[in-house]
């Protein structure tokens, strides 16, 4: 699926969050975007996902004019387009299967999902998902009783789910711990190289950009200043990227040993579950 963005932009206020971003990507791969906090990784994803508006620009994805897409087109892009997120965005009271089955919630009514309500046909899928990722043995639990790690991969799975044909990741391994952030990776890799999926990732550390990646995009400043192979993205380029100094060193973007956070229930999702 061809993607190809050209000039998109999102201003809040008088802040330029993405300044008319540009890239084509001609072909499935796994993509990844790094940049410091701030440079407009995350509102370019959710302008893809048509989750944050564009204030200008056009982006073709498959022949699609993504940005002029309402109502039920653009819940069908979203299902087509499915996203992951930093804080896995799971219901934390609810069992891994029905979180995965929650993937179907654009192309089902909201109350069959709300009662929880399934056909037999989707549960199996759901569980052969989750087996494929290697947490079918998780299924009846409640997703808040798994490791960061498990519920990510529930997240892709519930992603999955959706049979999208892009995959996009908001910092997908910034709460996780090394072991866990590789297997994360390793699983969004396999999901592009066996499905021949677009994998579009927000990623924080360069080593993960270049060990996972076909093509890297850095961004600063809501501007797009770098695209191109992991082997271009030498140590100056990211200096360039990242605006450090000569004291800049990798080091300071290379995965960082943090203690994940407290997982919180996301709201938003919460709220798009009731919305819809
Ligand atoms: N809803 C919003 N309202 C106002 N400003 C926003 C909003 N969302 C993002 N911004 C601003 O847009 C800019 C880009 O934010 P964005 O979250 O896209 O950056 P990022 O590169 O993903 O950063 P991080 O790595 O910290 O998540 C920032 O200056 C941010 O404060």
């Amino acid at each position: 699926m061809r993607i190809e963005a050209d000039q998109i932009t999102r201003i809040f206020g008088t802040a330029r969050a993405v300044d008319a971003a540009s890239f084509v990507i001609d072909r499935p791969m796994v993509v990844g975007i790094i940049g410091s906090s701030g440079a407009g990784k995350s509102t370019l994803l959710r302008m893809i996902n048509r989750l944050t508006d564009a204030s200008a620009g056009r982006l073709m994805i498959g022949g699609r004019d993504v940005l002029a897409l309402n109502g039920r087109a653009r819940r069908a892009w979203q299902a087509d387009c499915a996203m992951i997120f930093q804080q896995f965005n799971l219901v934390p009271r609810l069992d891994v299967v029905s979180n995965v089955l929650h993937g179907l919630l654009n192309k089902r009514g909201v109350l069959p999902t709300l009662m929880n309500i399934w056909a037999r046909a989707d549960i199996d899928r759901a569980i052969g998902i989750l087996d494929r990722l290697g947490i079918a043995e998780q299924a009846c639990k409640r997703a808040e009783a798994l490791s960061g790690g498990q519920q990510q991969r529930v997240a892709i799975a519930r992603a999955l789910m959706q049979d999208p044909r892009i995959i996009l990741a908001d910092e997908p391994i910034a709460s996780l711990d090394p072991m866990n952030a590789q297997i994360v990776m390793d699983t969004l890799r396999r999901i592009h190289d066996e499905d021949g999926r677009t994998v579009i990732a927000n990623l924080h550390t360069l080593d993960t950009a270049r060990r996972y990646c076909d093509r890297v995009i850095g961004m600063r400043k809501g501007r797009i200043v770098f695209d191109g192979s992991p082997a271009q993205l030498t140590t100056g380029a990211a200096r360039d990227i990242y605006g450090a100094g000569a004291d800049f060193s990798e080091a300071m973007t290379s995965t960082a040993l943090e203690p994940s956070p407290p997982i919180t229930p996301d709201r938003a999702y919460a709220e798009r579950l009731m919305a819809d």
